[in-house]
């Protein structure tokens, strides 16, 4: 029996990303893991790290074989420069992209049955001049989805988001009726899919304080927020809300709930990170194929060097296999 195929993009070349790739190859996995990167990158990169690595040439063609300690196999995506741990180079934003575009169309042909995604910096790829906003952004358009939810997952409390990488002065015009209904469907979908709750609990924040205050602190809880709420309840949807947002992180509400869902970025996310950064992953809900990732960024004043934590990786990655399992 073939193993099951998880590719793993380690993404900036000069953080963190390639030191976890070599970290996930120190232990045995059920999976074939598949680090889609320049083998080049990771052979220094363990060695800096004083790592045992035995590359394996990755072919399509060779039936999956679960992974033992000290070998990975790869993907070759060779760098325009070779990167030096710690210092951003816009010369290999085309590479960081060229992975994700070769993984994820790899996981839409079934080539892979899930990714495991380390850390992109955004403004590096950006200043090399190709418009990129995150990976959840990235997934979505190459695999022509038009809406996709980003949630975090740690223990005790999932943090779902109706926007992602929106300068927060263009937020209120995007929390709209449609898209509220259509983040909240997709969450109700995907906890119900992947996760077997059947019938999720989920708690909406306002977007303003105090969710408005009756519309005396703004407008939107009333205009688009509640009236979406209002509809879904009526589709036989668990939804309720809006909440104030400095209120519902109390664990009084928290334990009540299956997803808390933020209006922006900054709102929710700050949260999930006090209270699981470390032990949290990020999750692409809505996209059709399965896309974990670490609860970090690049990390680049780490990079090469023994002081970092893998543990987001790691369970990023046993997600994904619980994913494809289930
Ligand atoms: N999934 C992704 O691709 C993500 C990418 N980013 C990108 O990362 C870049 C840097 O973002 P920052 O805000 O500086 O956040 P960051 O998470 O890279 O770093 C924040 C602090 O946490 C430390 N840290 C982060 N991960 C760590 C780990 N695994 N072990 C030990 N220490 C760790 C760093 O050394 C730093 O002191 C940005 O360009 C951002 O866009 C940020 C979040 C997620
Ligand atoms: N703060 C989490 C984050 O920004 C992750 O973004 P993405 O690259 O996974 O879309």
């Amino acid at each position: 029996m073939t193993a099951v195929r998880i590719a793993f993009t380690p993404g900036e070349p000069a953080g963190i990303g390639p030191d976890l790739a070599v970290h996930l190859a120190q232990q045995d996995w059920p999976v074939e893991l598949v680090v889609v990167a320049d083998p080049e990158l990771l052979q220094q990169r363990a060695e800096l790290l004083g790592l045992p690595l035995h590359i394996i040439p990755y072919s399509q063609q060779n039936p999956a074989r679960r992974h033992t300690a000290g070998s990975l196999t790869v993907c070759s995506v060779p760098l325009a420069k070779p990167a030096i741990p710690q210092q951003l180079d816009d010369a290999n934003s085309s590479y960081v992209i060229a992975t994700l575009k070769r993984a994820g169309e790899g996981c839409m042909h079934g080539e892979f049955d899930a990714l495991v995604t380390g850390p992109v910096h955004k403004g590096i790829i950006n200043q090399a001049g190709i418009s990129f906003s995150g990976h959840t952004e990235f997934f979505a358009e190459l695999s022509n989805t038009p809406r996709v939810v980003m949630m975090l997952a740690t223990e005790g409390l999932r943090v779902a988001l109706v926007t992602t990488h929106l300068p927060l002065s263009q937020v209120p015009a995007a929390i709209t009726r449609e898209r509220v209904e259509e983040t909240l469907e997709i969450i109700a979908h995907d906890m119900n899919a992947k996760w077997g709750i059947e019938q999720p609990r989920i708690f909406v924040c306002g977007l303003n304080p105090h969710a408005g205050e009756q519309g005396h602190l703004g407008l939107e809880e009333i205009e688009h927020i509640s009236p979406a709420l209002e509809n879904l309840r009526n589709k036989g949807l668990q939804v309720s809300g809006p909440y104030p947002a400095d209120t519902i992180f109390q664990p009084h509400y928290l334990a009540n709930a299956d997803v808390i869902v933020a209006m922006y970025h900054d709102q929710g996310l700050p949260v999930l990170k006090y209270k699981g950064f470390g032990n949290a992953i990020n999750i692409t809900l809505g996209l059709p194929f399965i896309r974990t990732s670490v609860d970090h960024g690049t990390a680049l004043d780490r990079a090469g060097t023994h002081n970092i934590d893998d543990s987001s990786a790691l369970l990023a990655l046993r997600t994904a296999i619980d994913m494809v399992n289930r």
